[in-house]
């Protein structure tokens, strides 16, 4: 039995045989080879060798020709990365001692190199990085990795295990047979976390290495609640497990009962308790939890599922069929929400240094007309169907939001002058979610209709930390008080001026934040579906002047660790059934 520590991102528990893929998200063939195969099968790694070799020196030659010297020294040190001896003493020793498939060893050893070449914290080294993986596909296709089988043919439960999952590749994981999945990297405010939680996938991410302990037909568990993984438990650590699971669906079915019950406190008041989506099919599941309404609707999304472009008329029924769902129910459709994070190798992710503090969100959408316009015209006309609001993400400046502003306004003035039948009237907000927003929010207030509090890239920026780096998970704090304070500043701004103000990034899903966001004043929460019936429960389980009190005492605390330390607690004296044993 082996037990690794991750980062939690998804709750829940998952138990399952392991399978493991390589940086494409194909599956591996994690073969060990008969001893008596292990000379051939060295001897088709030289034959892959020699022939990335030649395929390299051609491309030094012609591209030194063209672009000169310097250009050409790529490939020159391509060459020497793959020549280097204790690069060829690894493969050996993993192919002739260990008995690995040659394709299965070069994976993980030019894995192993590119992950510590990242660690390194010298972009020159981190860009080496891509070198190296470079020269991995090459000899992968050269030892007929193409035979390698796509992830959509299982037929079987399996738990996923990866050095990386992208956003997208974790949206289009099977759920049928996908029980959870660990990854060697990530952190623990990504959108691959948050897609996740969506999916009610149990994940732990930010591991480190480990996938070469993986034995063939490991058996796998992970606790997505404690960040905890298990490779090949013990009997009791198993039955440990299978009991948990049986906790939880009971634990479960019991919230369920809460369903058509109000998100009210204890004494009577009404909170909006609203999901957060990415696809238009989970508008479904709100429903049946009882959801209030949509208070986010990721619509990045619709580009991420799909190879093409969405065209207006796919923003359109993707908006009309949440709208319909919902039933008369507010629907806040966010615009684009893009940025190298989400778009992983898309044309439209251009290679920057600073993915998160670069061209993304709302300034892609405002340089990018003929991507926002279709998108701002579907939301206008899918906006008959029902209670639409319109919500644009990242702004930092007065200047974007009247940019965006104008722009719908002209939209709005196109449609009206075609004759395609649309909405005017929709309430228009912003997340806040950039300090600079925080502190300007006095203006902002007077040119929105409502606000919407993004805790996720609060914390990022606000505390300068990359929230899907697993390098400084442990500084990524929603609860951190310098958090707190803007989003108690952002709450004093919006009640001065009547403006309603929600919150929906993921601190809002623990049922002990959602209790200090209520005594902090907000009446709106946005969660992923999945945690609806825990945060109803906490909600309905205290009174306000409870939640007060918490938001009183947090208020004064200085760490972090001080906040969550006291909100456990609390949980556990006031709602004793959701704390997770
Ligand atoms: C809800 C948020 O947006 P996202 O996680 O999609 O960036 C947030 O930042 O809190």
């Amino acid at each position: 039995m082996i037990e690794l520590q991750g980062i939690p991102v998804s709750p829940g528990v998952a138990i399952g045989p392991a399978l493991v893929l390589d940086a494409d998200g194909y599956r591996i063939p994690r073969c060990l080879i008969a001893a008596q195969d292990a000379e051939n099968e060295f001897a088709r790694l030289g034959v892959a060798v020699d022939a990335v070799s030649e395929r390299l020196e051609t491309n030094r030659l012609e591209t030194s020709a063209v672009a000169g010297a310097n250009t050409g020294d790529i490939f020159a040190a391509q060459l020497q990365m793959l020549h280097d001896p204790r690069l060829h003493a690894e493969l050996s020793r993993r192919i002739q001692t260990e008995m690995q498939s040659a394709a299965y060893a070069v994976s993980r050893v030019l894995n192993n190199y590119a992950t510590a070449l990242r660690k390194l914290d010298n972009p020159l080294l981190a860009d080496r990085a891509e070198d190296v993986l470079d020269i991995e596909k090459q000899l992968l296709l050269q030892l007929g990795a193409v035979s390698r089988q796509p992830l959509s043919d299982l037929t079987e439960p399996v738990i996923v295990l990866s050095h990386v999952l992208t956003p997208s590749e974790t949206a289009s994981l099977d759920r049928r047979y996908v029980r959870g999945f660990c990854t060697e990297t990530g952190g623990p405010g990504g959108h691959t976390a948050i897609v996740a939680k969506g999916l009610e996938l149990p994940a732990v991410v930010g591991i480190g290495p480990f996938l070469d302990s993986v034995g063939t037909a490991a058996k796998i568990i992970v606790d997505g609640d404690r960040g905890r993984v298990i490779i090949d438990p013990d009997e009791p650590t198993l039955e440990h497990y299978q009991q948990q699971l049986e906790q939880r669906r009971s634990l479960a079915v019991r919230l369920a009962e809460l369903k058509d019950l109000p998100a009210e406190t204890a004494d009577g008041l009404r909170i909006q308790l609203s999901a957060n989506i990415e696809f238009p099919q989970e508008a479904h599941a709100c429903l049946e939890r009882g959801a209030d309404g949509i208070g986010l609707y990721r619509t990045e999304f619709l580009y991420l599922s799909s190879e093409e472009e969405p065209s207006e008329e796919d923003h359109y029924e993707a908006y009309s069929q949440v709208i319909r769902e919902m039933n008369g129910r507010p629907v806040v459709i966010r615009t684009l929400d893009l940025g190298a994070d989400k778009m992983g190798h898309r044309p439209l992710a251009e290679q920057e240094h600073n993915p998160f503090l670069g061209l993304r969100s709302i300034r892609l959408s405002l340089r990018n007309l003929d991507l926002f316009r279709p998108q701002l015209r579907a939301i206008l006309r899918a906006a008959v169907h029902g209670d639409i609001r319109i919500m644009f993400p990242l702004i930092t400046t007065l200047a974007e939001l009247r940019q965006a502003r104008m722009l719908l306004n002209v939209v709005a003035e196109d449609l009206e002058e075609s004759g395609v039948p649309y909405r005017s009237d929709i309430p228009v907000g912003m997340m806040v979610e950039v300090p600079a927003a925080v502190i300007m929010l006095d203006h902002f207030v007077r040119e929105v209709d409502f606000f919407s509090i993004g805790t996720n890239d609060l914390a990022q920026y606000t505390l300068a930390v990359d929230r899907s780096n697993e390098y400084v998970a442990d500084l990524y704090q929603s609860c951190d008080p310098a958090v707190l304070r803007l989003i108690a500043h952002s709450i004093e701004v919006a009640d001065a001026n009547n403006t309603p103000i929600a919150v929906c990034g993921e601190m809002s899903s623990n049922p002990a934040r959602a209790m200090l966001l209520i005594g902090m004043g907000v009446r709106n929460l946005s969660v992923p579906p999945a945690t609806l019936h825990r945060v109803k429960k906490a909600i309905r389980s205290v009174t306000t002047q409870q939640c007060r009190e918490i938001a009183e005492r947090v208020m004064k605390l200085q760490t972090a660790r001080d906040v969550d330390m006291y909100l456990v607690d609390r949980l556990g004296d006031l709602v004793p059934e959701l704390v997770v044993h």
